[in-house]
């Protein structure tokens, strides 16, 4: 039982698990009190069946086998005071033959407690954290703009593993040992009450030093599970910017800095390490205290004929059998701080709120869907900022219309795109797409119609069809091949070592950029859309691919309701017409040629990207600008500041 206990043990001491983040502010402070309460969270992952009946069952074992070593000595005791005292050798055999049948039943009982116990907890972790992983897919964007990473992956990870241990060890040993310490003092003052008091005397400390340590230990694990999560940031993040830094020779500063971290962590990590050799050395000293109080105690006894030799005999081979009991109460306590820690961490995480949810009585969009999208009084603050980003938007997008979105860096473009998938919800006014309210759509109803491609396109370590695919589940190998055509991304495809079927490489690294932002426009258009958001979707593109993606993208474009952030002149002339985003609200609205003759803003903005000819008033005509447009209806509105 040592054995098992000393192991555990020193996987504590060696274990590494810590916390880090500056972004997890809602994660980071210790509350004290609410660990118990994050423990009994834990209730509805053990449900009766199939885990609760295996850990009560494990207990049962670990209990037996405990009861199994405590009458070793009182059969040792009848051994003393029988046979080797009277020399009655006949009964010494079936002594013996108790002595090796408690071994037995000790060691089976042991088996079976280990095979009970594994398999529920680690289903227990399993679902925590799949429920973790489902949980945090419904999180808003705003919660993973403020929770590192390496936090989540640490949660997700080593407090989970934990918290498997807690349930696999530390729960049934608190348990068992609690009660055999009491079944152990309950036999010891049976034999001798003063035998008894002298265990009693020396493990009362015990209780108060556990106390001290419990307290102290608690604020040390929470802080190295919080270095450990900034670490294992810090390493993610390193190697997913593993080409900016070495592009900016930056390879050493995050050396660095990790090496600080990692310095930080150790020094957290020793200090538990103190704390728990500290109380190691206490519990491994009291009970052996206990022993040589017991023998100074009974030997006087034995001598005044007060006591039998069996008696101490048995009283200190219990007592020695409580070492690991009563040593064990601390460190055991200490798992469950860790795990009551673990939790309040993983809890943290789950109970982040997911604002983005279907509505309680949705709407179905009116068939067949149009694409007819509105702005009406638009406003958006991110959480925590004093000023708003859009401070009343009114934009209309009719109905296969192509509107381009100009407006300074750090105007809102982005965070207006946003807005439309309800990938963060307006703080005011509504979008509505034919009529309905976005927030009144089934979240699914909605992303089916309007789809996204983003300025950084990120691919997924998957084939390029299954990347394709994720914008339209379910559809045909053939649509993927038309979605590859249209963004004009055949080619290369084709030219891959499995075709669509190669395996693109964590965030497609193998692929250019412009290969990549071509592969996230076809799994934008995969689904055949409504309403298409494009953010700068031609930013990473070469003059040649640029022209290709934009023929393709004009005959896209003509079916659907699009709105497309622009930062170059060749991506303004997509559109039909053009908004310009000053100050948080649209300045100004027409075609390009128009806002060029009547807009100074406009002209400013994009002045550096265009030729002279370009910025001429009596450069091309609309229809050249934008053969997707209807240039009859075309209009310039200057928009009033509000
Ligand atoms: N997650 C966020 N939390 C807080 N503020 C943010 C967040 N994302 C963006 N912002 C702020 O909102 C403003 C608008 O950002 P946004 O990315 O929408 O601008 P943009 O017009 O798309 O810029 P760019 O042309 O450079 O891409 C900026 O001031 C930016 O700092």
């Amino acid at each position: 039982m040592s054995t098992e206990g000393e192991s555990a043990g020193s996987q504590v001491e060696g274990q590494v698990d810590s916390r880090v983040g500056d972004r997890d502010e809602p994660g980071r402070a210790a509350r004290a009190g609410s660990s118990w309460a994050s423990l009994r969270r834990l209730g509805p992952y053990l449900p009766l069946r199939p885990i609760g009946w295996r850990l009560i069952a494990a207990v049962l074992s670990a209990l037996l086998a405990t009861l199994c070593g405590l009458g070793i000595p009182l059969v040792t005791q009848r051994i003393v005071d029988g046979p080797i005292a009277t020399g009655d050798l006949a009964a010494l055999s079936w002594l013996i033959g108790g002595v090796l049948a408690l071994g037995v039943g000790e060691a089976g009982l042991f088996y079976a407690r280990r095979r009970l116990v594994s398999r529920p907890a680690s289903v227990v972790e399993a679902n925590m954290r799949a429920d973790l992983y489902r949980h945090l897919q419904g999180l808003p964007i705003a919660f993973h703009d403020r929770w590192q990473s390496g936090q989540l992956l640490s949660r997700a990870v080593n407090d989970l593993a934990t918290v498997r241990r807690f349930l696999a060890f530390a729960l049934i040993y608190l348990v068992v040992n609690s009660l055999a310490l009491l079944a152990g003092l309950g036999v010891l003052f049976a034999l001798s009450p003063l035998l008894g008091l002298v265990v009693l005397a020396c493990s009362t400390p015990l209780v108060v030093i556990s106390y001290v340590f419990e307290t102290r230990f608690k604020t040390v694990a929470r802080l190295a599970q919080d270095q450990d999560g900034d670490l294992t940031t810090t390493v993610e993040e390193s190697v997913l910017g593993i080409r900016v830094l070495k592009a900016f020779g930056r390879g050493p500063e995050l050396v660095r800095r990790y090496l600080v971290q990692a310095r930080q962590l150790r020094g957290t990590e020793l200090r538990k390490v103190r704390i728990i050799a500290f109380l190691w050395a206490a519990l491994v000293a009291l009970p052996e205290l206990a022993i040589a109080g017991q023998l100074a105690v009974g030997g006087f006894a034995v001598a005044g004929g007060t006591l039998t030799v069996g008696t101490l005999v048995a009283a200190v081979t219990i007592t020695s059998y409580l070492v690991w009991p009563m040593g064990s109460i601390g460190w055991l306590l200490s798992e469950t701080n860790q795990a009551a820690t673990a939790c309040d961490r993983y809890w943290e995480a789950r109970d982040a709120e997911r604002t983005i949810v279907d509505p309680p009585r949705p709407v179905a969009l009116p068939e067949p869907v149009r694409g007819h999208v509105r702005f009406e009084g638009v406003r958006f603050g991110y959480p925590g900022a004093d000023r708003e980003v859009l401070r009343g938007i009114d934009l209309e997008l009719r109905p296969g219309e192509t509107v381009a979105l100009v407006g300074a860096t750090g105007s809102g473009k982005t965070t207006l795109t946003m807005l439309v998938p309800r990938l963060a919800d307006v703080t005011g006014g509504r979008i509505t797409v034919d009529g309905v309210d976005v927030r009144d759509l089934r979240l699914a109803d909605l992303r089916r119609v309007v789809a996204t491609a983003f300025e950084e396109p990120v691919l997924f370590s998957a084939s390029v069809t299954e990347n394709v695919a994720l914008g339209a589940p379910g559809i045909s190998d053939d649509q993927v091949h038309q979605a590859l055509r249209v963004a004009r991304a055949d080619e290369f495809v084709a030219e891959l070592p499995w075709g669509a079927a190669t395996r693109i490489g964590e965030q497609g690294l193998s692929l250019s950029g412009g290969q990549r932002q071509r592969l996230a426009l076809a799994r934008a258009v995969a689904g055949q859309p409504a309403v298409l958001v494009l953010d700068d979707p031609l930013s990473a593109l070469d003059v040649h691919t640029e022209a290709e993606v934009e023929a393709a993208l004009r005959r896209v474009l003509r079916g659907v309701t699009a709105l497309v952030v622009a930062h170059r002149p060749s991506t303004v002339q997509l559109a039909d017409r053009v908004a310009v985003l000053v100050d948080g609200r649209i300045a100004a609205i027409g075609t390009h040629r128009d806002l060029l003759a009547t807009n100074a803003a406009y002209r400013h903005l994009l002045a550096t990207d265009l030729s002279p000819a370009e910025l001429s008033p009596a450069g091309p005509s609309p229809t050249e600008l934008s053969p997707a447009g209807s240039g009859e209806n075309l209009e310039t509105t200057e928009v009033a500041a509000q």
